[in-house]
């Protein structure tokens, strides 16, 4: 039942939305993840991860997205680069080093590509605008 219907009503959110990613690394070499969705970002490439869902850590959201989007068990590290304002400041995206637990191998269960990039291969993919800075931060995690 409606108590105010008149009472004006909060359709955005006070906060900004956390997006989190993981820049997994192994043997030197960080995991670049190519968008399949939606239109305007397909060919795009990203770190795995998505948003943080209501009651849930950044930690988990990242363990989560990783099971999802690659199907593998992710440590997750230290920060990489800072907060990234995005979509007018209606979002922040944090990305977290990772590292890949019991030998799994991630798969392209969402992306149309995956790649491991070192150093030198850090800049030969299209990344998602809101990366660039953090993948500058990445090149000294890099050999
Ligand atoms: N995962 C990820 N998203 C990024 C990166 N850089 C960047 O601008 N984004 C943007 C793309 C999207 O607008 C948003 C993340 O949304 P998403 O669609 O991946 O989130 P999600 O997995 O939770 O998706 P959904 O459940 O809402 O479908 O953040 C990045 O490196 N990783």
């Amino acid at each position: 039942m409606d108590l105010a219907p008149w009472l004006p009503v909060q359709t955005e959110r006070l906060m900004p939305r956390i997006i989190v990613g993981a820049a997994i690394i192994a043997d030197g070499r960080v995991l670049a993840c190519e968008r399949a969705l939606p239109p305007e970002m397909a060919g795009k490439w990203e770190f795995p991860g998505g948003k943080v869902d209501p009651g849930e850590t950044e930690v988990q959201a990242l363990i989560r997205e990783c099971q999802e989007e690659l199907g593998v068990n992710v440590a997750v590290g230290a920060r990489v680069g800072d907060d990234i304002s995005m979509l007018n400041g209606t979002a922040v995206l944090k990305v977290y080093v990772a590292t890949l637990l019991n030998g799994d191998q991630p798969l392209p269960l969402e992306h149309s590509d995956l790649r491991w990039l070192g150093s030198k291969e850090l800049y030969s993919v299209p990344w998602l605008p809101a990366d660039a800075p953090i993948v500058t931060a990445l090149e000294p995690l890099l050999p």
